[in-house]
């Protein structure tokens, strides 16, 4: 069994799929002792071999977590690392280790998907859009905040905008019809913004490219916006395709 990891800003999902990529298990935790409980739950029913990882947090962090699994569960994990060429994509960064790995393994998955050019939008903490033409050069791309960032912004720097944390898409049943209430206000407000967002970037692509490229989507809050994407291709697993891609585990 092989563990895949994809460590976020704000989350770290987990998977534990067979030798024929099968997934047998999945979760989302919120940190490393959690991550932790749920292996453990795990590894009663699955043997634990081998790990991948790919991580967006600081060097530090994700050693430290690198060690917390070789201690808990002896496993070796594989990282992903920045390169300048993977699976026929030409990085598209000035510095390509700057480029964030989650975007970069979107963006391989993405290519390896689609064989063309294409639009990467991934909706998580941040926002990304990565744009990578037909022969596999990544144009770059637009980094923005991402729903819960909006959010939190404007509760910490107004005095008066407060609401109970609930379910947002109580809010979007009317998302377009100005809200009547601070919540329904805010909510539809930013979903509004990137709404916004990822039209500007769907006339990109179509400045560039016509209409002969696709537009993949990924992220925890991808259906805030999948709505104003015609022809999307909504790909919750995308970063962990790019992951097997970048780190290939020979069975
Ligand atoms: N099961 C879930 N657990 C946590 N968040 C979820 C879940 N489903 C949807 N979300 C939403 O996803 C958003 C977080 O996105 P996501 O999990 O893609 O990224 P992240 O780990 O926070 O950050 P990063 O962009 O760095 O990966 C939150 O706004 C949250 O509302
Ligand atoms: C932009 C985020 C936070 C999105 O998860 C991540 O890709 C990251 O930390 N990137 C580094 C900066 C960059 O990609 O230019
Ligand atoms: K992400």
């Amino acid at each position: 069994m092989i563990i895949e990891l994809d460590c976020g800003n704000s989350f770290i999902k987990w998977r534990i799929i067979d030798a024929a990529s099968q997934v047998l298990l999945s979760g989302v935790v919120g940190s490393t002792e959690e991550l932790v409980r749920a292996l453990e739950g795990a590894r009663v029913s699955h043997e634990l071999y081998h790990c991948r990882m790919v991580s967006v947090r600081s060097d530090e962090e994700t050693a430290c977590l690198e060690q917390c699994l070789a201690q808990k569960f002896g496993l070796r994990v594989l990282t992903a690392r920045p390169a300048s060429c993977l699976a026929g994509v030409r990085n598209g960064y000035v510095n390509y280790e700057s480029l964030g790995l989650d975007r970069w393994m979107a963006v391989i998955a993405a290519y390896h998907l689609s064989a063309g050019a294409c639009l990467v939008l991934d909706l998580g903490t941040a926002v990304t859009a990565d744009f990578v033409a037909a022969n596999g050069d990544h144009k770059g791309g637009f980094i923005c905040p991402g729903l819960p960032l909006l959010r939190s912004q404007l509760r910490t720097h107004t005095r008066r905008i407060h609401y109970d944390a609930v379910a947002s898409n109580q809010f979007m049943a009317e998302p377009l019809a100005p809200g009547r209430s601070t919540a329904e206000a805010v909510e539809r407000g930013c979903a509004l913004m990137l709404k916004g967002f990822v039209r500007s970037q769907v006339e990109l692509a179509m400045a560039y490219w016509g209409d002969d490229y696709e537009v993949f989507l990924t992220g925890g809050d991808a259906s805030v916006v999948a709505d104003v994407l015609p022809r999307v291709r909504v790909v919750p697993d995308l970063i962990f395709i790019g992951l097997a891609i970048a780190c290939p585990i020979s069975s």
